[in-house]
């Protein structure tokens, strides 16, 4: 829909601010009982471009303010005082519409240890019971077999709404990784999606076998009930905040409507039952302090009148920390770097568009997942943990809400199941110093997977306009255990770059160098270091009493009918990629909203 003026005069049942990756699922599920009225509020505009759909096409419109936030962190001190872009799809269907694919399942472990943070009825059952009602998988061809692809049915949805199955091509790059890595002690996953993620695998994709195009929360979930009558998307409008009905003290609160800007004019539409905010990790504390829930402080200081004092919003930001390292490979390969030829560029998407193949098919494919032993000496070992031990000990911590989460994350340090650290090997180097005339080459990305570090998203006004400000506290962690863990993890990765078949195929490591002292490789680290596009936490399913935002119901706390669903509820982070737990967490949302209201939310389309 496009009126704003007619949207706002529907009478919905329930409101769902952010059509993205996780909101656009749940609302669509919602609209499966023909008796209820689910309307969507999305700032984006529908995008079903070859820059969305074309596999190969990922990261073009990044900065693109048609389709990306384009978010910046505030300056990091650990970082050179960089802002780091952490970016978000301001499209229909979100992120999903952006992301890379990777179609990853959480491990079992990490989930059954969510329990342990107070969250009962949330673990490796009943979430990866979600994850396979929201997948429709395609087993894959020989082909991607030859490369390891997993192919394992039971692991797999196949009744679902988004389309996965392994890639239709493959960089030459991908088996001489797997041979390098089974050399140094990884071996091969052929069964990545059992919930056991540590060994060399390649990964599953949100992409539709058939057409080998993006399969994305839009055409997953939103084309199959747009024609329902009970489901109503406005794009291009703006959630400014919640309408809440009681204030501080009287509580809970009751979400009476939102209100919302589309072309410069502000509007507002009631909900008879319940506002879900779907805005993403980045957006939905924003929007709750706007609607006035959060820091009692921070409101007032802001001139928001306070609905619900909750200091646990915006709190608890967490995100995956990547490095890159560049190495020039011998003799000549087809790579990403070759698509920046526009001649060989336009002959790939000609050739994708006839018959859907060729390098745009696909994306990346391999990854490695290890636990700390793999890649960290007992000797460094030893001395980081005890120099983090010391820094726990310290009253913040021991005083802090979040006692519980260090601990865990402690635990999770000596457990060989749970993976710290990923590796992926991306066949292209675009930094600064490559001769991509004359050579090839590729990056090798190792990615923190339990960083420490935690940072805060705020509103920095009462207008929903300013951006808010994210400080993703990067490389401020107790002991120093984020920096030492990435120097070990680019020392690993020195190896597997002289290691086995890919070391034959290394010609030089451009940057950084295996000469260099750790006092180097942290100031390099320093000066890459970025955001993986994985940002969690900041509406945290917690106890109130350990600054929670949600429930276990994920209804916001001191609210009876307010609701958050989307990557900002995760407590601790996943040592994976997080789209394939969205779309369970869509699943979950539905199901729980249909057990509280005793309505026929039926969560099939
Ligand atoms: C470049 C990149 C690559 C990635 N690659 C992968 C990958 O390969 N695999 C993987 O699992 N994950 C990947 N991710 C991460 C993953 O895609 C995200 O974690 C996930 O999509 C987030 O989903 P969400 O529902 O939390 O939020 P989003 O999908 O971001 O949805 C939030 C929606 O809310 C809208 N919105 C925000 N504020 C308002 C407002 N006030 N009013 C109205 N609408 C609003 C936004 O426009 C957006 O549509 C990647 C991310 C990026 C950026």
């Amino acid at each position: 829909m496009d009126s704003a003026s007619k949207f706002s005069q529907q009478n919905f049942d329930y409101i769902v601010v952010g059509g993205g990756t996780t909101g656009l699922a749940l609302a669509s599920l919602l609209s499966t009982n023909a008796n209820i009225r689910v309307g969507v509020i999305e700032a984006g505009q529908r995008k079903d471009d070859d820059m969305v759909l074309v596999p190969g096409m990922i990261g073009r419109v990044l900065g693109n303010p048609e389709y990306d936030w384009s978010f910046l962190t505030k300056p990091q001190v650990n970082a050179k005082d960089r802002r780091i872009p952490i970016n978000r799809g301001k499209v229909l269907g979100g992120t999903s519409a952006l992301n890379y694919m990777a179609y990853t399942r959480g491990s079992r472990i990490e989930f059954n240890d969510w329990e342990k943070l107070g969250i009962t009825g949330w673990n490796w059952d009943t979430i990866r019971r979600a994850v396979d009602a929201s997948e429709a998988w395609s087993p894959p061809s020989d082909y991607a077999k030859k490369h390891n692809a997993d192919g394992v049915t039971e692991n797999h949805g196949r009744g679902g709404y988004v389309k996965t199955t392994a890639y239709s091509y493959y960089y030459d790059l991908a088996l001489p990784f797997f041979e390098t890595m089974n050399k140094l002690g990884v071996a091969t996953n052929y069964s990545e999606a059992s919930g056991d993620l540590i060994g060399v695998w390649t990964y599953t994709a949100s992409i539709d076998a058939e057409t080998r195009t993006r399969s994305y929360s839009t055409n997953a979930y939103y084309d199959r009930v747009s024609s329902r009558p009970n489901i109503i998307v406005l794009t291009g409008a703006q959630a400014s905040k919640v309408l809440m009905g009681n204030s501080e003290g009287s509580s809970p609160s009751r979400a009476l409507g939102v209100e919302f800007t589309k072309a410069g004019k502000t509007f507002s539409v009631s909900a008879r039952r319940e506002v879900i905010i779907s805005a993403g990790a980045l957006q939905t504390p924003q929007l709750l302090e706007l609607s006035g829930i959060g820091n009692a402080d921070l409101l007032r200081r802001l001139d928001i009148p306070v609905k619900v004092d909750l200091p646990g919003v915006g709190e608890n930001f967490q995100d995956h920390f990547a490095v890159p390292m560049g190495a020039e490979l011998k003799g000549r390969h087809v790579t990403v770097d070759d698509l920046t030829s526009p001649s060989f560029s336009d002959k790939q998407l000609r050739e994708f568009h006839a018959s859907r193949t060729g390098m745009l098919s696909s994306t990346l494919s391999t990854l490695v997942f290890i636990p700390t032993s793999a890649f960290i000496s007992s000797g460094v070992m030893k001395t980081m943990l005890s120099s983090l031990d010391r820094a726990l000990l310290r009253p913040a911590i021991q005083n802090s809400p979040y006692k519980k989460w260090y601990e865990l994350q402690r635990s999770w340090l000596e457990n060989d199941g749970v993976a710290q650290l990923e590796i992926i090997l991306f066949p292209s180097y675009t930094h600064e110093g490559c001769d991509s005339e004359n050579a090839r080459h590729y990056t090798m990305s190792v990615f923190l997977q339990h960083a420490w570090s935690r940072g805060y998203v705020h509103a920095t006004s009462s207008s929903i306009s300013d951006p808010p400000e994210i400080d993703s506290a990067t490389l401020e962690s107790p002991g120093d255990v984020d920096m030492i863990m990435l120097v070990e993890a680019v020392k690993y990765a020195f190896k597997v770059m002289r290691t086995g078949a890919l070391g034959d195929l290394t010609a030089k490591i451009i940057e950084p160098q295996p000469s260099w002292s750790d006092d180097q490789l942290r100031d390099y680290v320093r000066s890459v270091v970025k955001s993986a596009f994985h940002p969690i936490g900041t509406a945290s399913m917690l106890p109130r009493s350990a600054n929670g935002v949600v429930d276990n119901d994920l209804k916001v706390y001191g609210t009876s009918n307010l609701r958050v669903a989307d990557a900002s509820i995760f407590p601790i982070h996943l040592g994976t990629h997080p789209q394939a737990t969205l779309y369970g967490l869509a699943h979950r949302a539905a199901e729980i909203i249909r057990e509280s209201q005793g309505s026929d939310v039926r969560t099939k389309l």
